[in-house]
């Protein structure tokens, strides 16, 4: 069984989502997973008792959470030592047209925290207008009917591919399975820990 670190930022619950998703994954392959929101880092978290650590992040405003880069910048030695994945979750993944905008998020977050993750995801995002304040609301309304003409701002939009995430997923743990040598088929059967 290998221990998975999950640590995500998040404005509006979209990472957090994903990061779930991503967490069922992991455990139906019987290994442990362990969920960490950046906001609430425990004080004693250490990230080298974990076998594999994936970092989760979204985009407002052209930006990932800072706390999110620092605890990258903080813990950077550790995670250059174990397989890791980096999740980016973000608008601009959802259009054709968007996409170079997205992979350019990661690049300018890998140049500024000198982590280079084994793996890397790009999700869309989900626009809640009905949990936004006014600004807000009005503010991403305009954007997508920019961006996204075709899709309807009177409702909230979910824009993340779920096969895609489970995808990730299996292809991340599949990858550590084989950095550390473990056979998937040794951890079937086993419990699943919560
Ligand atoms: C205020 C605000 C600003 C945003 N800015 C960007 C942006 O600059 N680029 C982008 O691709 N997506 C942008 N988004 C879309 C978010 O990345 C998307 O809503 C995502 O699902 C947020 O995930 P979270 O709920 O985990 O924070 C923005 C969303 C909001 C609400």
């Amino acid at each position: 069984m290998i221990s998975f670190l999950i640590c995500y930022g998040t404005g509006e619950g979209q990472t957090e989502k994903v990061a779930e998703r991503i967490i069922k994954v992991i455990r139906e392959r019987s290994h442990e997973a362990t969920a960490v929101n950046t906001d609430e880092i425990p004080s004693d978290l250490d990230v080298k008792q974990f076998d594999a650590v994936l970092v989760g992040a979204s985009i407002h405003a052209g930006k990932h959470q800072s706390v999110v880069r620092e605890f990258v910048k903080t813990n950077r030695d550790a995670l250059a030592k174990k397989p890791t994945a980096f999740f980016q979750v973000s608008l601009s993944s959802a259009t054709e047209e968007g996409r170079t905008q997205a992979a350019g998020y990661v690049e300018e977050f890998i140049e500024d925290t000198g982590w280079h993750p084994d793996r890397i995801g790009l999700f869309g995002g989900a626009l809640r207008y009905s949990e936004y304040g006014f600004l807000k609301r009005l503010m991403m309304k305009q954007i997508a009917k920019r961006t996204m003409p075709d899709v309807d701002t009177s409702r909230d939009a979910e824009f993340t591919d779920w096969d895609e995430v489970e995808a990730f997923a299996a292809d991340v743990a599949a990858f550590v399975e084989g950095r550390l040598g473990i056979d998937p088929s040794d951890s079937n059967g086993q419990e699943e820990v919560e």
